[in-house]
This record gives structure tokens, sequence and C-alpha cells, in this order.
């Protein structure tokens, strides 16, 4: 049977990327992206600002919802300091699969946890489960639709601290209104956006950056 495209992406990284080295495998699926197939990414142009936020919160805690095949899941991950606690959450198993091996392959499995399931399912099990108090970055990528419920879901079980930073993926496309509405006048959050482009287009799109104010 045909393969599915994350499953093109996996055999792109490992023909082309060094097995251990996160940013040859960042390339690889760049490359395969600009030059093969599009596909969903954060992608290079707004994944070096999601580096930046990330080098300048450093992190204990991370939450990723919506992994799809780990591209920003590495990016993150090459990132943080040893000790750091990152869970990303993917429902789709073939999805997760591939990022399984996508992660693996980067040499990085050994600093992510991989939640397959739904967001919505998982994040008020997060305290008990992993014992986790309060994310200090948390990474949105998954169903546009799903940013809003989700971010009350974070309030509503305290898993926002006093400087809990957000960063939403394609709040202008596909766009997120309700999302950015809720945090730009809400007086709990200090939003700031980010402009760049929808990954390997021309097309506008950008990050919102939500800091907790607790
Ligand atoms: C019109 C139009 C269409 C597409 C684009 C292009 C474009 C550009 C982008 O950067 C995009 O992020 C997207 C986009 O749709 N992303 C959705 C990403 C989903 C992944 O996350 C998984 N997931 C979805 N909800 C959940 C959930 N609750 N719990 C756990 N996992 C979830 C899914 O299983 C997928 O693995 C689209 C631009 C414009
Ligand atoms: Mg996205």
């Amino acid at each position: 049977t045909r393969s599915t495209r994350p499953q093109r992406m996996l055999k792109a990284v490992q023909k082309n990327a060094i097995r251990g080295n996160p940013e040859s495998v960042i390339s690889a699926i760049d490359y395969f992206c600009k030059h093969s197939e599009w596909a969903m990414n954060v992608g290079d142009e707004k994944g070096c600002i999601l580096d930046s936020v990330v080098t300048e919160v450093d992190p204990s805690t991370v939450l990723e919802l919506g992994t799809y095949c780990g591209y920003s899941t590495v990016r993150i991950a090459r990132l943080l300091s040893p000790g750091t606690k990152f869970i990303t959450v993917e429902f789709n198993p073939a999805s997760a699969e591939v990022a399984r091996k996508i992660i693996a392959y980067a040499g990085l499995q050994d600093k992510v946890t991989l939640v397959e399931g739904a967001s919505g399912d998982l994040i008020p099990q997060i305290k008990k489960l992993y014992g986790i108090t309060t994310f200090d970055f948390i990474f949105l990528d998954h169903w546009k639709d799903r940013y809003l419920p989700d971010i009350k879901l974070f309030e509503e079980y305290g898993l926002l601290g006093k400087g809990s930073v957000l960063l939403a993926d394609n709040v202008i496309c596909p766009g997120t209104p309700e999302y950015l509405e809720y945090v730009r006048n809400s007086p709990r959050y200090e939003s700031r956006y980010y402009p760049s482009h929808l990954e390997y287009t021309k097309v506008e799109d950008g990050l919102e950056k939500s800091l907790f104010l607790g």
C-alpha cells in the first residue's frame, strides 16, 4: 500500500541526516518540505523564532501540543538543559510512530516523553501522571480550534505559573481568532505577535507569545 507523507519524511531523514545530529535532522526535513513535499512543520523561519523563545525562557518543564512528525519536538529538545521535563502530545498513532523514530534518529529520545492521546484528555491528568505542577513553556501547534479550550484547561488545572510562556503557531494561517482574542484581551496575559510566514511559503503567518501574569 502507498506510504504516507510522514513515512516519506522519515525515509528522507534516515537517508539524508546524520544519526544523533539534531541539526542535520532539522535540515533534512526542511529540505524534504522545500523540494519534495510540503508538510505542516513549523519550518525554518518560524523555527528560528521558536528557538529564540525557548532559549530565552530556558524552561525546566515543557509541553508541546501536536507532535505531528516531531520536527518542532527536535527543535525544542536540542536546546533544553539536562534534567528538563518535556512532554509532547499526539493523538494520531501513525504520526506518533513516525515522530518517535525521528526523535530517536536525532538522539533526543531520552529528553522527550511522547504521549499518545488527545490534549483535552491528557491535560487534566498531567499532574497526577507526570508529577508536573506548572509548565514554564508550552508550544501550541495542534488543531487550531483546540488552542482556546486547552488554554482554559491549563488555567482550570493550575498548570500555569507566574512567568509561564505560551507560544502558539499559525495564529494567522490557518488562524486562531478566538485564541488570539482571548490572550490579547485577558488581563492575565501579556501577548506579543511575531510576524513570519507559513512554513516553506511566502504566505503571511506568525507566532503569538503569551506570558501568564499569575
Ligand atoms: C487552510 C489552511 C490549511 C492548512 C494550512 C497549513 C497548516 C500549517 C500549520 O503550521 C499547521 O500547524 C496546520 C495544522 O492544521 N496543524 C494541525 C496539527 C495537527 C497535528 O496535531 C495532532 N493533534 C491535533 N489535535 C490534537 C489534540 N487535541 N491532541 C493531540 N494531538 C492533536 C494531529 O494528529 C496532527 O498530528 C496547518 C494552512 C491553511
Ligand atoms: Mg503549525
